[in-house]
């Protein structure tokens, strides 16, 4: 049974705006999933439903079998855990170990298992021997690994990451690609918004495409950037080794070793 499953799920913001519609999609544990499109096609409201920080206005999301309708987002958010785009709209403490420890203070954890969790969370995100420095102390990208470390120590079996690559040098993604295989080898479900196609290519075996407030295709990677129309239609681009074999008449390709062998 999938673990996360949005059905028929529609979303209107408060002013009237519709955002999304008629999204369906379902999620087991241990597999990461990208979704991409266009800018404000839909992609950060829909994890948004995810997690209970809005509540779908049609159809149901349901997380663990129970719909978010009959949960408190606290008790979603120990199951859903979303990495914000930006980290300067989740950091407010004034060292890294208080905002990782932050929201273990509120499960009611023991001191030790606080101290415990926030360690090894600091250890998977490269933190450890910042601990105790303020957040902005450290750079944007950084940063960035402060609030995925902060969903990290709370256990949740999703983690949403949205737009984890932006403002990320190699070394970091490579970094953020490291800490995706670790989470999907712990069973989670890693769902991952972003604009960076080579990202996609290199890290995810299924990806979702949305398009003007719709799911326009769920499939694997080769399956997405070789469906021209569909890119067309999305106002999305093929990665760049797409790009070459395209331009040599070559389809099919996704890798520099599958160009290599044809
Ligand atoms: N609080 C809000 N009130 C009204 N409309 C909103 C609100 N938040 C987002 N929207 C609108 O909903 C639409 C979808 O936005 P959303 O952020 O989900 O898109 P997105 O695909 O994540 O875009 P991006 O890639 O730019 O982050 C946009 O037109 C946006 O302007």
């Amino acid at each position: 049974m999938a673990y996360l499953e949005l059905k028929n799920v529609g979303f209107s913001y408060d002013n009237g705006y519709e955002a999304v519609r008629n999204i369906n999609m379902s999620f087991e544990l241990g597999e990461s999933v990208a979704i991409i499109g266009e800018n404000g096609a839909g992609k950060t409201t829909t994890v948004k439903l995810m997690n209970r920080l809005l509540v779908p206005t049609k159809g149901e999301v349901l997380v663990d079998g129970k719909s978010t309708k009959e949960c408190t987002t606290a008790q979603i958010s120990k199951k859903v855990g979303y990495v914000f785009q930006n980290p300067d709209d989740q950091i407010f403490q004034d060292s890294i170990y208080k905002e990782i420890a932050y929201g273990l203070k509120k499960m009611k954890l023991s001191p030790d298992e606080i101290d415990k969790k926030v360690r090894e969370a600091a250890e998977i995100c490269d933190l450890t021997e910042h601990l105790e420095d303020h957040p902005y102390n450290l750079p944007y990208s950084k940063r960035k690994f402060i609030t995925i470390a902060v969903i990290i120590a709370m256990d949740p079996q999703v983690v949403i990451l949205d737009e984890p690559t932006a403002g990320q040098d190699r070394t970091s993604t490579e970094d953020l690609k490291r800490i995706i295989n670790h989470l999907v080898e712990k069973n989670k479900v890693v769902i991952t918004i972003t604009h960076d196609m080579e990202f996609v290519v290199d890290q995810f075996e299924r990806v979702i495409v949305m398009a003007e407030k719709e799911v326009r295709k769920d499939a694997s990677p080769k399956e997405i950037f070789w469906d021209k129309e569909l890119l067309e239609l999305s106002s999305l681009e093929q990665p760049y080794i797409c790009q070459l074999a395209d331009m040599m008449g070559i389809t099919d390709v996704m890798t520099i070793n599958d160009l290599l062998d044809k």
